[in-house]
């Protein structure tokens, strides 16, 4: 073993690289130190979330966070100190600048895994072009948009719907509450209306509670569209997962569509689509037909994909470029609303399909979620102290420094379950249960330890079980009548995905089964053996949360600032809250978090200048 690689290997004992990282560097520059430095070093920001590492950050301060100065220094040292990694990268047979299938690209001074580099250049590419599709005449346009609509001087739903009907690709971003839903639901049903031919249009989310929302939601706009019957049958039903819609199949990374074999559809919209990683995106693209209108919805201030890239977030960045005068102008005379155009120098094309929705219909000024969402998504430390100050009922903050205040908290989670469990103790049907169980759930920043999902599960259960709510069986046995589960990993077979909760309950037979409501409101019944990696439920990570909405959401922070507790972390767990907040921390902890935005590192922007 040379000495780089020992030093990797200290490095990944120490949690500072993956084993993966190691591995993947080790098989691609076994003897060459420098380079076995940047493939663990690529693949471990790949691992963070970034989708390249630019040349200028690979210095001995960035490496590894400088999160142990010493090893960080000697390894430094053993790659040689390097002054120049474009020198040193250019010319090995490992790295290209993607015109052969290296491991590794050097591209724009940024290094990518070349998977990475693929799915980013197949998004950039599908973005770059202003891309028009069948345009309708533009009276009726404004005649259809006026009826679902109305006409005021300034509404950025009808902006946003005419954005995505004179477009192939939108994007619409907004807070909760903003009107997404409601938009896309009208401008579903503007295009119903212009379309001479029936359109096949498809539904999807990332996650099987997002689609579930999704298909509640558009169920309950469609009765307020004004849609004749014939019209109404033409309106999508249901939505689905993007894992569903895209064909992954059991054991197998191959998706049943793809560029040889596109999906059979029209227009798509995808829901949260913040929540899209950027391989998953590129994915997605190679599977549209070449004519499909697509329409992205989401709220580009949560926290991004757990996987690399932050799609949405890159994209609406752009937004900040303002339309441009010509398709300021297009809008306008669609829309009848006013609009100021920018005339940037360099600006990206996929400005004009971005439409920001900024007025909260759900939260009113007396909403103190919707106040502290702002204030945290501003950043604004100040303003949230002030919200805290002002004596709003649907938010709390209590402290989590002492023994007591964790009791005290873990005493409100057993309040918040109570309902759900004494539905299923007084022998309420799967659904009823279900549903109530959605009602409250605990969010937190962190895996272990007393503050992360496996200490504060095992400590909810023992307060539900002394409180007669449960009953654990001795043993070592994890299955009881009551346990929450959340599947960990996609298993296609048997239709269950990854982020959907089910719950431990006897059947008709007495037999326990784990319940599921899948999208389409149906309730399935699968044996504990038979389920795909799971974890149980009562606390979920805010990662796992996205997608979802609670009416009473706990917040439990950990005691110490770590790299996880982000701004967007604590603006998504906010706004899962429909109706209350609670949020555990102390509050030196929550200004932190409030003052760490997160960074993804990616070339996309880059790639889609003009
Ligand atoms: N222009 C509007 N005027 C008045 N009320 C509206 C308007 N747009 C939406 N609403 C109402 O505001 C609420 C939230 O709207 P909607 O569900 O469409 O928002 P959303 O952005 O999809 O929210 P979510 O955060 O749930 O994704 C709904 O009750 C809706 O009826």
């Amino acid at each position: 073993m040379n000495s780089m690689s020992v030093l990797l290997q200290r490095a990944c004992e120490q949690g500072m690289l993956r084993p993966l990282d190691l591995q993947f560097a080790l098989l691609i520059a076994n003897q060459h130190p420098q380079l076995m430095l940047a493939a663990a070093w690529v693949s471990a920001e790949a691992g963070a979330g970034h989708v390249c590492l630019p040349l200028a950050r690979m210095t001995r301060q960035h490496l590894f966070a400088a999160r142990d100065p010493q090893l960080s220094e000697a390894i430094w040292l053993a790659a040689g100190a390097p002054q120049s990694w474009l020198g040193l990268l250019k010319y090995q047979d490992t790295v290209s600048e993607g015109e052969s299938p290296t491991p590794l690209v050097l591209s724009q001074q940024r290094l990518y895994l070349n998977r990475l580099w693929q799915a980013e250049g197949r998004v950039a590419a599908f973005l770059s072009p202003a891309q028009s599709v069948a345009a309708f005449p533009a009276e009726q346009l404004r005649q259809v948009l006026d009826h679902h609509f109305g006409r005021q001087l300034q509404d950025w739903q009808k902006i946003a719907a005419a954005v995505a009907l004179t477009r192939r690709v939108a994007i619409i971003s907004g807070g909760p509450g903003t009107g997404k839903t409601t938009t896309v639901a009208k401008l579903l049903a503007a295009l119903i209306q212009l379309s001479p031919e029936p359109l096949r249009i498809q539904l999807a989310a990332p996650t099987g509670k997002a689609a579930a929302r999704l298909t509640q939601s558009l169920g309950n706009a469609l009765a307020g569209l004004g849609l004749s019957a014939a019209e109404k049958a033409r309106f999508p039903q249901e939505a689905t997962t993007l894992h569903r819609l895209l064909g992954a199949r059991p054991d197998s990374q191959r998706l049943r569509h793809n560029g040889d074999n596109p999906l059979h559809l029209d227009v798509l919209v995808v829901d949260e689509a913040s929540m899209v990683d950027l391989p998953m995106m590129a994915n997605l693209i190679a599977a549209l037909p070449e004519r499909a209108r697509v329409i992205f919805l989401g709220d580009r201030d949560q926290l991004a994909s757990v996987e690399a890239g932050a799609v949405l977030g890159d994209i609406c960045s752009c937004a900040g470029q303002g339309y441009s005068p010509q398709r300021a102008q297009e809008l306008h005379q669609l829309t009848g609303c006013e609009l100021i155009a920018s005339d940037v120098v360099d600006a990206v094309a996929v400005r004009d399909s971005i439409c920001l929705l900024r007025t909260s219909y759900r939260f009113d000024s007396h909403s103190g979620i919707g106040q502290l969402a702002q204030a945290v998504n501003n950043g604004d430390v100040a303003q949230a102290e002030k919200v805290w100050q002002r004596g709003f009922t649907d938010i709390s903050l209590q402290p989590l420094l002492s023994q007591q205040d964790y009791q005290q908290m873990l005493e409100d989670a057993v309040a918040g379950f109570r309902d759900y469990l004494s539905a299923l103790q007084a022998g309420a049907a799967p659904e009823a249960v279900l549903r109530q169980f959605s009602h409250y759930q605990v969010l937190c920043a962190l895996r272990e330890g007393p503050f992360g999902i496996q200490g504060l599960n095992e400590r909810i259960a023992q307060a539900l079980q002394r409180a007669g709510l449960i009953q654990r069986p001795p043993g070592g046995n994890r299955w009881f009548t009551g346990r929450p589960i959340m599947i960990a990993r996609n298993d296609s077979a048997l239709g269950l995905y990854n982020g959907d909760i089910g719950i431990a309950m006897p059947d008709d037979q007495q037999r326990l089964k784990v319940f599921f409501m899948l999208p389409d409101g149906s309730v399935k019944a699968v044996q504990p053996s038979r389920l795909p990696p799971h974890e149980t439920a009562w606390a979920m990570t805010v990662h796992k949360s996205q997608g979802s909405e609670f009416e009473h959401t706990a917040l439990v922070l950990p005691g110490q600032v770590l790299p996880v507790l982000t701004r967007e972390l604590v603006y998504t767990a906010i706004t899962r809250a429909r109706e209350r907040l609670s949020l555990y921390a102390d509050g030196k902890i929550l200004q932190a978090a409030i003052r760490s935005p997160t960074e993804r590192r990616s070339g996309l922007i880059a790639r889609l200048a003009p």
